[in-house]
């Protein structure tokens, strides 16, 4: 039997920061949404535990122990084995979660092949603050470091989203540090849209704390929300999690597939992808 799982992108709407811990991990207020675009894995019986990254963005991923496929998977304990094949979409250590969803969605994955309960939270938690919100990709508010997550907001039936990525990787411990308020308000609640217009407006009023730290290290970051905002259609660009992958909303999918065409062809090398809103089952 082989097990497919998908690991979408992840998309932070919002990031508050505010406030720090002891450990110096900060704690965050953020609306998380995932898209239809994304990692898919591949995992399959096999006497050990091998991984092969392949696809479009495998280029630089590791493929060893610090992947965190391999990381999830030692979680069930060493003594098991899958061959696992990791597809590589998503841009790596761009504000979308690649590896975390890709070790959530091997977190799901092996439960399946192997007929085991999921780690418990603490365990998934070690592996990064961004693992517990991939674990069933939806709507979610995520607080804490990343570990308290509750149901998020309704999202409007019809809207379209656009990623754009510059090709530049940001360091997220680097953009952390580099914060000079860390006790900024949190999000107020999310009410649920029934347009993509009502949610950019109340979006607007909100915040990602992280893109002028994350801009200092990448002033790309500022052209790339300024070449979103001037497509046609544009009802919010932003910064997603410490960046550099800015998005775009539209009120449909057909309007980011047409700024998507558009950006692509003025930079033909950056990451460009429109995409719509993904619900786990
Ligand atoms: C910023 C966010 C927002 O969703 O997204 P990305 O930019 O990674 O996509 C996440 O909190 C990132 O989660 P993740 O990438 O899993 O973080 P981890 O591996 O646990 O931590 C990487 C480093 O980021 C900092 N960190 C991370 C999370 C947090 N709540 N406070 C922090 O200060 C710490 O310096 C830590 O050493
Ligand atoms: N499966 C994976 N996919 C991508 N990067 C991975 C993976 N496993 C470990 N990494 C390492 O994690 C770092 C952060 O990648 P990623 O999780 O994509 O960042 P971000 O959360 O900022 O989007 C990368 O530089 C890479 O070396």
């Amino acid at each position: 039997m082989t097990v497919e799982a998908f690991a979408p992108a992840k998309i932070n709407l919002t990031l508050h920061v505010t406030g720090q811990r002891a450990d110096g991990y900060h704690l965050l207020d953020s609306l998380v949404i995932f898209v239809d675009a994304g990692d898919r894995l591949r995992l399959s019986p096999a006497d050990d535990l091998t991984l092969r990254v392949t696809g479009p963005r495998a280029e630089g991923v590791p493929c060893d122990g610090r992947n965190l496929v391999l990381k999830a998977a030692m979680l069930f304990g060493c003594e098991r084995g899958a061959a696992i094949t990791l597809d590589k979409h998503l841009p790596a250590a761009a504000g979308i979660g690649g590896g975390s969803s890709d070790a959530a969605a091997a977190l799901r994955g092996l439960a399946e092949l192997w007929n085991l309960p999921l780690p418990d939270p603490a365990a998934v938690l070690s592996l990064g603050a961004d693992v517990p919100v991939c674990l069933r990709p939806r709507a979610l508010r995520m607080q804490g470091v990343g570990e308290t997550i509750t149901e998020g907001p309704r999202l409007p039936e019809r809207m379209g989203l656009l990623l754009v990525n510059p090709g530049v990787e940001v360091s997220t411990p680097a953009v952390f540090k580099a914060l000079t308020c860390k006790t900024n308000a949190p999000m107020p609640h999310p009410p649920g849209w029934s347009s993509a217009a009502v949610m950019a407006h109340w979006l607007a009023e909100q915040r990602n704390d992280l893109e002028t730290p994350a801009r200092r290290q990448a002033p790309v970051i500022r052209e790339v929300l300024d070449v979103i905002a001037a497509t046609e259609g544009c009802l919010l660009s932003r910064m997603s999690g410490s960046g550099a992958t800015c998005f775009g909303i539209y009120d449909s999918r057909d309007e980011a597939e047409d700024a998507a065409r558009l950006i692509a062809a003025g930079a033909p090398q950056w990451w460009v992808q429109a995409a719509s809103p993904y619900s786990a089952a």
